[in-house]
């Protein structure tokens, strides 16, 4: 298990990351998220060693890690940080990068080994293939498969799928992630992107203004994000006065609500008047305005500028995100 307690970082004065407490079980996977510059890079590195506390520890079970000022060559042998400094070997093989890195004795074995991170990655057609001919998206693809030739027992991805096409992304991370959860190896993903988190990650930490915001189970932050920001990471949310939800309240709070959690009414609801549509392929996202607040729901099709709409909200979710 790792575990990180009281961490705290600044790069020459400015703090960083204030007072983190958290903890990664074996074989889990938590995505670290947060607008850019919130320091999830950062992070990585001081789990990593690369960088050193301020104040605070880090332990993997009861082994704990050491920063540059104690170590010479960074970095954990139970620990492998997957950067965008991919460290190929230029002139060798994709094989030869993934293989080198396996501590298996027998060929047969060394072989197979090989073959199954290569099926992993999607790269056995370039088996043979120098990596200096290779693609930055397929160049990343072994980097991955060499980190985890090398057996770590926590991996540190940060934003692990940044050059590889779209084609590619949706098979690699299943392939990866449920490689992970098979050989019980835990993962810290770094990333903007929520289509690394949803379907993947267990658990979610937050980071916004040096702090932790939210540390909770994937699910359950999703559904009950607490703040916009938070919401936000998660695709397009809005946040409206309850007031116009239901114009008996009497609160000034506001509630979050995911664009595609409105349902469109012809007679009832929250009066909304459309502004733009945007074409998102298996639906439009409208733009609109219900009195001064701009609201943005899903439609299966365009609506005209200035033709009238109403939304509704299902109780239940009005409920839950009322919820403290
Ligand atoms: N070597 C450095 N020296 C000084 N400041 C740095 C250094 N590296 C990063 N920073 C600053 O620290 C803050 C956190 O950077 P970090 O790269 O950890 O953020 P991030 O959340 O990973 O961003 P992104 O999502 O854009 O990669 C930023 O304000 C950045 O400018």
């Amino acid at each position: 298990m790792l575990q990180v307690n009281s961490l705290s970082f600044s790069y020459h004065k400015k703090p960083i990351l204030i007072d983190f407490d958290f903890k990664v079980k074996k074989g889990e996977h938590v995505s670290i998220v947060g607008e850019s510059g919130c320091g999830k890079s950062t992070l990585l590195k001081l789990i990593y060693g690369l960088l050193q506390p301020n104040e605070g520890e880090i332990f993997w079970g009861d082994k704990k890690v050491l920063g540059p000022n104690y170590h010479l060559v960074p970095g954990e042998p139970y620990m492998k940080y997957l950067a965008q400094d991919l460290q190929l070997m230029a002139y060798t093989t994709v094989e030869e990068n993934v293989s080198q890195f396996l501590s298996v004795f027998y060929p047969e074995e060394l072989r197979e080994r090989t073959q199954e991170l290569l099926e992993m990655i999607e790269m056995t057609a370039f088996a043979k293939v120098r990596i200096e001919k290779l693609s930055g998206g397929q160049q990343q693809r072994v980097a991955l498969a060499r980190v985890l030739a090398q057996e770590p027992e926590l991996l540190l991805l940060d934003e692990p799928f940044a050059h590889i096409d779209n084609f590619r992304k949706n098979d690699l991370r299943r392939n990866l992630f449920s490689y992970l959860k098979r050989k019980g190896i835990s993962c810290i993903t770094a990333t903007h992107d929520h289509h690394d988190i949803l379907g993947y990650a267990d658990r979610i930490i937050v980071l916004k203004n040096q702090e932790i915001l939210a540390d909770e189970a994937t699910e359950a932050l999703y559904y009950n994000p607490k703040t916009i920001y938070t919401a936000s990471l998660f695709g397009e949310a809005n946040h409206i006065p309850i007031e116009i939800v239901k114009s008996y309240a009497n609160t000034k709070r506001k509630i979050i609500v995911y664009a595609h959690e409105f349902k469109i009414s012809k007679k009832s609801g929250i009066p909304v008047i459309v502004e733009k549509s945007y074409f998102m392929g298996s639906y439009y996202l409208i733009e609109g305005l219900a009195g001064k607040e701009k609201i943005r729901f899903h439609a299966s099709k365009a609506k005209k500028p200035k033709k009238k709409v109403y939304l509704n909200i299902s109780i239940e979710t009005i409920n839950q995100r009322l919820k403290e």
